[in-house]
């Protein structure tokens, strides 16, 4: 499937079904608060997983009871295109099993 860089309003619409989500720049981000560190760490070990599944990986940052995303797609400059938005919505689905929020 080729990847093209979404246009703004495209943007827009997606990320109004991902509350919590936004851009940044050039840069589709979210973080996340959980219970303690180690639900953290498990949270960043099963997106690592999605990452891998995905072919498509996120600056993943673990902080002692956070987990910051952020992604834009490489191959097409570092733009943002449906491939980030696939992994913010599987990354959405795996976070209410960590307690986060
Ligand atoms: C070959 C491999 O699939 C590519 O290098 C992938 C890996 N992960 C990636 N992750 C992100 N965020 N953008 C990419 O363009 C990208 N490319």
């Amino acid at each position: 499937m080729p990847v093209e860089p979404l246009s703004h309003k495209e943007i827009e619409d997606r990320l109004a079904e991902l509350p919590g989500w936004s851009l940044d720049g050039d840069r589709l981000t979210r973080s996340y608060r959980l219970g303690s560190h180690f639900a953290a760490t498990a949270m960043v070990v099963h997106i690592a997983q999605v990452q891998e599944e995905l072919g498509h990986h996120s600056d993943l940052t673990l902080g002692y009871n956070t987990v910051a995303l952020s992604v834009n797609t490489h191959s097409v400059g570092g733009a943002v295109t449906e491939k980030d938005f696939e992994l913010a919505r599987r990354v959405e689905d795996l976070a209410p099993g960590h307690g986060a929020h």
